[in-house]
């Protein structure tokens, strides 16, 4: 850039004025094509980095253990999984890219500077230094202020996710006028974190702005006075030398600005590797991986659970102690009890959902705690009041459990399950939209479908959890058909909670009772009759 400098030192010719100028415009030109090419290079980096983190952690939270989404808030982990991990992606790659920039102006204009003029580049320095202390000390603020509003903000959405998910309860109970508020309160939470983050945002920006005019003027004063003694400091220079003086601060500023933002986003990486750190993970069959048909061969699934103990892991309380029970190959099982007496758990072991303290659950003489937990979930088909239908097709639903099931296949399902009939009915049959968590079904359409897909899967084991509840009386006695042709003898072990204890009568071979953990009885409804618990729940 001499040239351009020299310009300033003497009158100079209008040709080569113009020569000198045309000859910059062209490298500047060339530049700001490098530039494009840069900010397209990192925007594509950013998304792809994003785009592949985003995709990790979604099969690193699909293998953990289901204990994990119940601790966690789900609105927070799908934040972590959106907006956290693209604003890592972003960060890195825009700062990575800017560090370096900074680092080549830095290093670039100070080793100029050095060059032109010692005694002038350390006057410069000085208040350069004092920006670098300013900024490591607000930087560092700054970070845990942004980590504070982050949590805030993380809080927010994942309550108002839930609430909004949950609107139908919201509506029930009136309570608009309560959420409102609460929202109200959060919001100003955040808003004040917010401010906080703002306040200390523009102290730094406003000190790092003053210190960089400074260190400017401390150059061009001391500079000017250093033309004026002669000191061999030539006007062009001292231009040259304030030029390059405003690229190291650029520079500096790149590095400055570089470094607080990777640390913003380091706060936020520590948490989702936290998260993804955590040990309790499962074997997840990403490759659609089967069941040895050697453990089929052996016939209708028999279900053995040995000396079993557990308790959640959120709680001290054991829900078994110890129990012990058989089921046959191809037996109706009816499980009642009092509620929270531990009749979901056993389903919950069952699919290996969760880990038993100490013992065995063993089915066709395999122990499923010892193959991957995709294993037994295979074989099983679940419908329960906590399973429930996603935003989608009636067919996409249906399909959920067999994507390349035949359009025959379909359809038999639901006629088993009964669901044929209405779904003809629907404005668009199979393709009626169910809205998010089957809102446009009734309770009865809604665990039809999920009958019709649990059918679907065709699997070994059928579990029903309270499956009929929302059924009305002749379609419960439909289901109870359904049991008895399609299931009774037909390969299929299945097991059925049940609050309706007299619906449980004609359809199961033996009726397990269970009371806070313990195997009261497993027999006959009829032999059952004679325990005092059992008349309890009629
Ligand atoms: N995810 C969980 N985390 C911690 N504790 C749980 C969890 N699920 C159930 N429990 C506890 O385990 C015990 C047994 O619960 P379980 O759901 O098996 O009972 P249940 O007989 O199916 O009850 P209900 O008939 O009311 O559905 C209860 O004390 C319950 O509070």
């Amino acid at each position: 850039m001499k040239d351009i400098y020299a310009l300033c030192e003497e009158k100079t010719e209008v040709s080569k004025i113009l020569k000198v100028v045309a000859k910059w415009t062209a490298i500047f030109t060339i530049g700001s094509l490098g530039t494009y090419y840069r900010r397209l290079t990192i925007d594509q980096l950013a998304n792809k980095l994003s785009m592949n983190l985003r995709h990790q952690y979604y099969k690193v939270l699909l293998q953990k253990r289901i204990s994990l989404f119940a601790e966690q808030n789900s609105g927070n982990l799908s934040h972590q999984l959106g907006h956290d991990i693209y604003q890592i992606s972003q960060t890195v790659v825009f700062e990575f890219s800017s560090i370096l920039r900074g680092a080549a102006f830095f290093t670039g204009g100070l080793g100029y500077l050095f060059y032109t003029s010692v005694p002038l580049t350390l006057v410069t320095i000085l208040p350069i230094s004092a920006l670098a202390l300013v900024s490591k000390h607000y930087g560092a603020i700054l970070k845990k202020e942004r980590e504070k509003m982050s949590d805030i903000s993380r809080f927010t959405q994942g309550y108002t996710r839930e609430r909004i998910s949950q609107i139908k309860t919201v509506k029930l109970f009136t309570a608009e006028g309560f959420e409102l508020k609460k929202y109200k309160e959060l919001l100003d939470k955040l808003y004040g974190q917010a401010i906080n983050v703002a306040g200390y945002s523009a102290i730094h920006h406003g000190l790092m702005e003053g210190l960089g005019q400074n260190a400017l003027l401390w150059c061009i004063g001391y500079g000017a006075y250093l033309v004026s003694i002669d000191s061999g400091l030539s006007i062009g220079k001292l231009t040259a030398f304030a030029m390059y003086s405003m690229y190291s601060g650029l520079g500096f500023r790149l590095l400055s600005t570089g470094y607080t933002e990777m640390k913003k986003v380091s706060g936020i990486y520590k948490l989702i590797n936290q998260n993804a750190m955590l040990p309790d993970v499962e074997t997840v069959s990403f490759d659609s991986e089967k069941v040895p048909t050697s453990v089929f061969n052996q016939g209708t699934p028999y279900i053995q659970f040995r000396n079993l103990t557990f308790k959640y892991p959120t709680r001290d309380h054991l829900v078994f102690d110890n129990i012990s029970f058989d089921i046959k190959a191809g037996e109706i099982i009816g499980i009642i009890g009092q509620s929270g007496s531990g009749k979901s758990s056993i389903f919950n072991l069952i699919t290996h959902l969760y880990n038993p303290t100490a013992g065995e659950i063993l089915i066709n003489g395999v122990n499923i705690l010892e193959k991957p937990a995709w294993w037994p979930r295979q074989m099983i088909s679940i419908v329960s009041q906590e399973t429930l239908l996603f935003t989608g097709s009636i067919l996409d639903n249906i399909k959920y459990s067999d994507p390349q099931a035949s359009e025959e296949a379909i359809i038999d399902a639901c006629k088993k399950a009964d669901a044929y009939d209405f779904i003809m009915e629907m404005p668009d049959n199979f393709n009626t939209f169910v809205g998010e968590q089957g809102y446009a079904l009734s309770g009865g359409q809604k665990q039809r479908i999920l009958i019709a897909r649990a059918l679907l899967k065709k699997p070994n084991i059928f579990l029903f959890d309270e499956a009929t509840s929302a059924l009305d009386a002749s379609t419960e006695g439909y289901f109870q058909d359904v049991i008895e042709k399609e299931f009774k003898g037909k390969g299929y072990t299945v097991i059925i909670i049940s609050h309706r204890v007299r619906s449980l009568k004609n359809v199961c071979d033996r009726i397990m009772l269970i009371d806070e953990g313990k195997i009261i009885a497993l027999d006959t409804f009829e032999q059952l009759e004679t325990h005092p618990e059992f008349k309890l729940l009629l």
